[in-house]
């Protein structure tokens, strides 16, 4: 398992709880989706991943790393972590050394950081405004420039925080099939998102969490076409799960609709 968490609880210092009694299992090579409502845990579930927090109660492993204040250099080389607010990530003077920090700082050549800078820098589109400074920088492209970051080092497990929010169409889509050509190396992905019809389209599991505990784990088509379920955790049901609702096939995305209306 890529991760494996056991009974694990997360307190706040003013005594909220953050997660409760959370046993989970994540395998490698998908694209794994926290879904909940504001407040519902994803973020502090999240920051375990990386040890941004480290366990109170319970254990976590990640990459058979058990995250602990001594793992913390080894789980970081392979964790990349991508934050919702892209100032906390961006602080150098201008878009290409900041991509090229994380390369750097895990010793990568010269040589072979200016190549991940420039690779990632035209994945994400924004090759042409390395030499700017970050904070000239719109939402999305500073946003682009965390990603760009995040992929120069090459992490087996890419975690990330609402990573489509303030990303334009093209953008997205963009990102999506950079993330897709590296999952499809064996690599892995767990994101954060308040949007339902993308995890139903392209996530290969969802996670539901409520108020700190999971809800429910399992593939889009199963949990998230399952109403008392999905009442529980105050979340609507995706659009096209309801337009096909009871229909002996479900598709997951608008051509694979059209296909089956074309019928
Ligand atoms: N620094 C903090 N101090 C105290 N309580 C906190 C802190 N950060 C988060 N919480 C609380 O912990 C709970 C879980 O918050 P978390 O940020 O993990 O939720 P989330 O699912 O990521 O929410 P959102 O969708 O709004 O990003 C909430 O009740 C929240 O109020």
């Amino acid at each position: 398992m890529m991760v494996h968490i056991q009974n694990l609880f997360y307190t706040y210092g003013d005594g909220t709880t953050g997660l409760k009694q959370i046993h989970l299992q994540i395998a490698p090579g998908r694209r794994t989706a926290l879904l909940g409502v504001n407040g519902s845990g994803k973020t502090t579930l999240l920051y375990h991943l990386n040890g941004t927090f480290l366990p109170q109660q319970g254990q976590v492993t990640v990459l058979g790393i058990p995250v602990t204040r001594q793992t913390l250099p080894q789980l970081r080389r392979q964790v990349g972590f991508l934050f919702d607010y892209p100032d906390h990530q961006l602080f150098a003077t201008t878009v290409a050394r900041d991509v090229a920090f994380g390369p750097r700082n895990l010793g990568f050549s010269k040589t072979a950081t200016a190549q991940s800078v420039t690779r990632s820098l035209d994945q994400v589109g924004l090759a042409a405004l390395g030499e700017k400074p970050p904070y000239q920088l719109s939402l999305g492209q500073k946003k682009r420039a965390a990603i760009a970051g995040l992929l120069a080092t090459d992490p087996q497990l890419i975690v990330c925080d609402e990573p489509f929010s303030g990303l334009d169409p093209h953008a997205q889509e963009q990102f999506r099939q950079v993330l897709d050509e590296w999952i499809a190396q064996g690599r892995s992905l767990i994101f954060s998102t308040h949007d339902l019809e993308l995890a139903y389209a392209w996530a290969d599991e969802v996670i539901l969490l409520r108020e700190g505990e999971v809800l429910a784990q399992g593939p889009p088509l199963e949990v998230l076409t399952d109403a008392p379920l999905l009442t529980a955790a105050k979340l609507p049901m995706p659009l096209l799960a309801r337009l096909f609702a009871g229909h002996p096939r479900q598709p997951r995305n608008v051509e694979e609709a059209l296909a089956l209306i074309k019928d």
